[in-house]
């Protein structure tokens, strides 16, 4: 395939906003791929030159390609930046600027090139290639290669509708669950798509988990009562919910990787950690675990909030900041352990064989506590002491449960210490777009975010709240440079909003709110159906910053909005009796 297919292909898929239009087009273009294309397609598809987990990017700033494009075409920087900002999109500059045909690279040529740019170290060595790329390309390809050089390709496709494109090209849509499937134990699509294309749904139904491929996390429903709990569990297990971060630990022989929560790799910001896994389990060969990492104070043994463990990356030099902030790893789950893959297990079952995993004495990789309980009392005392010291709360488990990979269900109950009271769980919405604001804030040119929660039904995201309170004005200040950066001219394809933000940015950042209440709205779409008006948050307050583990399709769903809408009516209810 012609690297100019591929873009028109994209084309395409830029100008529609509807999702079946869209999976349609993906499939076309899947269609004409052969086995050693399809990844490649898809990896590009979605701006990337390989999944995230990979931790590979292309390492070229703004200012870096405008250079490229300054050079490559023989035009004064000045003039290359003036009708950047003018256009405000690189790809659209490169696009004005070229004047030739282009060599008719395939995808693959363009691909291997993009590679190799993202692989060199040294920046000059980098310009030098991306200028050699630039002279081959035609306006059209140069326009997404730009687009997608700077990580801004933006076509508006979701995993969620390649998955339904990949379905489509398997030639049965039934099989859409097994490759969700091999979807949840890998993380890569492109490695889906490549295995449908060269060995059939078979193969795909063979994926198997791989250490080195992180395993999309298993989550957890929520309840407002131990008795429920026990209810929907029986007998259970209950640990102690640490508000942490969540890792995915890999170990094979001598190498260790760390995934977080939105399985990208995080290996460098835990070197304590690594050096821990692979004292502490130096016996086994190959492992995939799961635990919270959480920093404490050595002096009084208590556990920091979650926004100092998190930290570490944002701030200081790494080895500094372990050594000020040591972190703990309470492990709970494990999912592989020397080519067995453990998912299928019972829990109990890997929960103990992981306990015999970590039997010898250290201090860093510890387990999760954790208790088998029986009646509704012992989940109560359970959770008042774990509340009393200082805990988010609780997470129950089905005794008999696999591994859920990438879905959310009562295998796993949260009881959090908030249900409690008059709020109901924290909520983590995705910013779409802000206003300019008024008053005092309007110096500052951004006074309130318009922010979204998740529908996987259609893969986009829909308004539930304005958030303009909880952040200092360092913090606006430093948003408002971060959503500038992702700016578009028109709403996202995937927003569905009734409102009109002053300024729409790309569905990309992750905020946690608490709110007083979830309310029904006719100004949100969020629920929101033909007859029934959607819900929206009351008195929001964002808590700490932008969420670093959060992906957007990992923000907070309309489902769970509307369980949360139903927990709070039921807390408040039986308030009143
Ligand atoms: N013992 C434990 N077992 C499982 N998860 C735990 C445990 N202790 C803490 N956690 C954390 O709790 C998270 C689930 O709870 P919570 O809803 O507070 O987090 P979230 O990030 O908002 O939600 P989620 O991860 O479910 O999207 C898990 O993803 C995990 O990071």
């Amino acid at each position: 395939m012609k690297f100019i297919e591929l873009a028109q292909y994209f084309k395409e898929l830029e100008n529609t906003t509807s999702r079946l239009h869209m999976a349609d087009i993906l499939y076309r273009l899947l269609k004409s791929c052969s086995g050693e294309e399809v990844d490649k397609v898809i990896y590009l598809t979605l701006g990337e030159l390989l999944p995230p987990f990979t931790g590979v990017e292309m390492g070229i700033s703004e200012k870096l390609s405008l250079e490229a494009i300054s050079k490559a075409t023989g035009t004064k920087l000045s003039q290359v930046e003036s009708i950047y900002r003018q256009t405000g999109d690189i790809g659209e500059t490169a696009a004005t600027l070229i004047k030739w045909e282009g060599k008719g690279l395939s995808v693959v040529q363009v691909y291997d090139e993009l590679l190799k740019i993202a692989k060199t170290r040294g920046t000059l060595d980098k310009l030098m290639a991306l200028i050699s790329l630039l002279r081959g390309l035609s306006p059209l390809c140069a326009k997404y290669v730009m687009r997608i050089v700077v990580g801004r390709l933006r076509l508006g496709v979701g995993e969620a509708t390649l998955l339904d494109a990949l379905a489509m090209l398997a030639g049965n849509r039934n099989w859409r669950q097994d490759i969700e499937r091999a979807y949840n134990l890998c993380s890569d699509l492109g490695l889906v798509a490549r295995t449908l294309l060269e060995k059939g749904i078979e193969g795909v139904k063979g994926m198997k988990l791989q250490v080195g491929y992180p395993v999309r996390m298993a989550l957890a429903e929520r309840v407002s009562s131990a008795e429920e709990i026990i209810k929907r569990l029986g007998k259970c297990a209950v640990e102690a919910k640490y508000d942490g971060l969540r890792l995915q630990i890999h170990k094979s022989k001598d190498r260790v990787e760390i995934y977080s929560r939105n399985l990208e790799r995080m290996t460098e910001m835990f070197p304590d950690i690594t050096s821990a896994v692979l004292s502490a389990l130096a016996h086994v060969e190959d492992i995939i675990f799961e635990g919270e990492a959480i920093s404490y104070d050595e002096e009084t043994g208590e556990f920091h909030p979650f926004q100092i463990t998190i930290q570490r990356k944002r701030k200081y030099g790494v080895y500094q900041y372990s050594k000020e902030y040591p972190l703990k790893l309470f492990s709970f789950d494990l999912l592989y352990v020397n080519g067995n893959d453990m998912t299928e297990e019972p829990f109990i079952e890997r929960r103990r064989t992981l306990e015999n995993l970590l039997s010898g004495k250290q201090d860093t990789i510890l387990l999760s506590e954790m208790r088998i309980v029986e009646t509704a009392k012992e989940i109560e005392e359970f959770f008042q002491d774990a509340v009393s010291r200082g805990l988010e709360g609780i997470m129950a488990k089905r005794l008999d449960a696999p591994y859920t990979a990438g879905s959310r269900n009562f295998n796993w109950i949260k009881l959090k210490r908030s249900y409690r009271g008059a709020l109901t769980d924290t909520v983590d919405v995705v910013i779409v777009g802000y206003f300019y604001g008024k008053g005092a804030r309007a110096k500052l040119g951004i006074g309130a975010l318009l922010t979204a929660v998740y529908d996987p039904s259609t893969d986009t995201f829909k308004t539930i709240s304005k958030v303009g309170s909880g952040f200092t004005e360092d913090e606006w200040i430093r948003l408002k440079n971060l959503l500038d950066e992702i700016k578009l001219p028109h709403r996202h394809a995937r927003v569905d909003s009734i409102l009109e933000a002053d300024v729409w940015v790309e569905p990309k950042y992750v905020v946690t709110v608490t709110a007083d209440e979830i309310t029904r709205s006719p100004l949100h779409t969020a629920g929101r159906t033909i007859t029934e008006p959607g819900y929206a948050l009351r008195f929001p307050r964002a808590v700490g910053f932008i969420r670093i583990d959060k992906k957007p399709e990992d923000a907070t769903t309309v489902e769970e909005i509307l369980r949360l809408y139903q927990l709070q009516r039921k807390v408040s209810t039986e308030g009143e009796t």
